[in-house]
């Protein structure tokens, strides 16, 4: 089983760096710019859950939105399909702790962190399909974006991969931080097949990016290393700019 392979992995990648317990790869990306497509293909309606199909979506290059240099953007942008876990994992960033069920966002959901005289923004904008669409118009303000997918939901994949590769084709220089949440859902699918199935290798355009696997349980999430990791990781980013 693919997951159970890449936990595998994980685990003795974990062994070796101590004990942190999700894998976290700093990958630089390549510099050559990809040709834009004559003619992108339109966004595939999204099917009823019981229909995802994994099939092969085709990326679609279109003009960059944003041109204006990354330092204008104060905001770390918090996108992914619904029910990947976005609210779950702020929710975990802010209070280091999930006590109740979350709702799925039918709009935005801000939060603020704070940390010694940073103070770090995070937006989320609801995942579902008509939020979808306003998505790109939240990039102007970004400094990272984290993308959270559902790592347990492979047949969300393709769609997943559609809506990132539209999201950095429109903004290349941002810094992307993937979230391949419920890593503790049996079957899960790991951070390199995460990597290979959104097709990130291709990304290209010089984007920052990391992949950190995650997992949000009620009440345990403060002692999830990859969330840890992945808020400190943010954190880092947003100070150093
Ligand atoms: N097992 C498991 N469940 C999770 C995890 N993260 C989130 N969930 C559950 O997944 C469901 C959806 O989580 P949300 O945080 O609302 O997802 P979202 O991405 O904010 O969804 P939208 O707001 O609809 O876009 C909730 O029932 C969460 O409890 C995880 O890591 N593991
Ligand atoms: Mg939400």
């Amino acid at each position: 089983m693919p997951g159970a392979r890449e936990t595998g992995l994980v685990g003795a990648a974990l062994a070796f760096t101590g004990g942190v317990a999700c894998a976290l790869c700093y990958l630089t990306q390549k510099t050559t710019q990809q040709e834009p497509k004559k003619k992108p293909k339109e966004e595939p309606k999204e099917k009823p859950e019981h229909e995802h199909k994994a099939s092969k979506t085709e990326t679609a290059r279109k003009t960059p939105l944003i041109t204006e240099p990354r330092t204008a953007g104060t905001q770390v942008l918090v996108l992914g399909l619904d029910g990947a876990g976005k609210t779950s994992l702020l929710h975990c960033f802010a209070t280091g702790s999930l006590e109740q069920d979350v709702s799925p966002t039918q709009g935005f959901n801000a939060v603020s962190i704070n940390k010694e005289d940073l103070q770090i923004e995070f937006l989320e904008i609801g995942g579902s399909e008509k939020l979808r669409e306003y998505w790109r118009m939240y990039l102007s303000k970004a400094r990272v974006l984290v993308f959270v997918v559902d790592s347990s939901d492979p047949e969300r994949f393709p769609l997943a991969k559609h809506h990132l590769q539209q999201l950095l084709s429109a903004d290349p220089g941002l810094p992307l931080v993937l979230l391949a949440n419920k890593q503790d859902v049996s079957g899960a699918r790991g951070i390199t097949d995460l990597y290979e199935a959104l097709d990130l290798g291709n990304v290209g355009d010089g984007h920052q990016l990391s992949v950190i696997g995650t997992q949000v349980k009620k009440g345990k999430c403060e002692i999830n290393a990859g969330v840890q990791d992945a808020r400190d990781l943010i954190i880092e980013m947003m100070a150093n700019h």
